[in-house]
């Protein structure tokens, strides 16, 4: 059984179709890359799947998460799956963390929410720095006390991947999680996200722009242009053998890149 199966879906505002016809299964512990240029729809079609579409946009098909028909489901509903079947990570760790809130108490929070009964503040405590353990950051009391400004954009993704990790998801959705980042950083939270995936057995869905990134990190790879998906499959057929000119164009870009760093062309 699927985890998330997306049919039909279109998604609109009253005046303009966004993105349409996609259709997305994710098994679990599959690893599926998203990728397209900006505007082509990848975050619509990631928010659609747990029903986060901004007011005023509305989305049509069939979105089923887990066993939930998402699409017109209630907020109450949608509630119990955010976090624990499918949680985010998105670009900008800051838009997912409280400037002014301390790093432990912004961990504890989700931890706390989806408990089955009230926690000792000893209990959370431990939860916390077991969580920030496992994304491996360095000096976790010290980390703990702080202030999301107080420590490094790589340090506050690991925060943001730690809290979406703390309801224990069958889904990660990953939305650009690396784009902000410096290239040393980047490729230190794609191994850890790597890590993470297996480790727990989860399935991720990566949205990126980038074809190179998502080929480290996802077996499968569907692309979208203008709000339809172009291609899709296994990374070795779409990297080795692309159909579409908009994925040879990605992939020829791709290759460039790679031979003016001196890899292979
Ligand atoms: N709230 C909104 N109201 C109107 N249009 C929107 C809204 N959110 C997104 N769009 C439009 O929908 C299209 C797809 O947006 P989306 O954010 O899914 O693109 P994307 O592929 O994720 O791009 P990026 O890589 O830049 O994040 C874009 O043209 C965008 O301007």
């Amino acid at each position: 059984m699927s985890l998330l199966t997306i049919e039909n879906l279109s998604i609109a505002t009253s005046q303009t179709t966004l993105v349409s016809g996609v259709n997305l299964t994710i098994a679990p512990g599959e690893r599926v890359g998203l990728i397209g240029e900006s505007g082509s729809g990848k975050s619509l079609t990631a928010m659609a799947a747990t029903g986060l579409l901004a007011p005023g946009i509305t989305a049509k098909g069939s979105v089923i998460l887990g066993d939930t028909q998402v699409i017109g489901a209630s907020e109450r509903k949608l509630n119990t799956l955010r976090g624990r079947v499918a949680a985010f990570v998105f670009q900008e760790p800051l838009t997912a963390l409280d400037p002014l809130m301390r790093v432990d108490r912004q961990i504890a929070e989700p931890i706390q929410r989806h408990a089955p009964h009230r926690l000792s503040r000893d209990a959370v405590h431990a939860a916390v720095l077991k969580l920030m353990h496992d994304v491996a950051l360095p000096d976790p009391e010290r980390i703990a006390r702080a202030y999301p400004h107080e420590i490094s954009g790589g340090q506050r993704q690991r925060i943001a991947i730690a809290m979406a990790l703390a309801c224990e998801p069958q889904l990660l959705i990953a939305d650009e999680p690396t784009t902000a980042l410096d290239v040393t950083t980047q490729a230190e939270i794609l191994a850890l996200l790597d890590r993470l995936v297996r480790e727990r057995n989860m399935a991720l869905l990566f949205i990126s722009h980038d074809l190179p990134v998502v080929a480290t990190i996802v077996d499968r790879v569907v692309v979208l242009r203008h709000g339809e998906i172009v291609e899709a499959g296994p990374i070795a057929s779409v990297f080795g053998a692309p159909q579409h000119d908009y994925t040879k164009s990605l992939v020829s870009a791709a290759h460039a890149f790679d031979a003016a760093l001196g890899g292979t062309p």
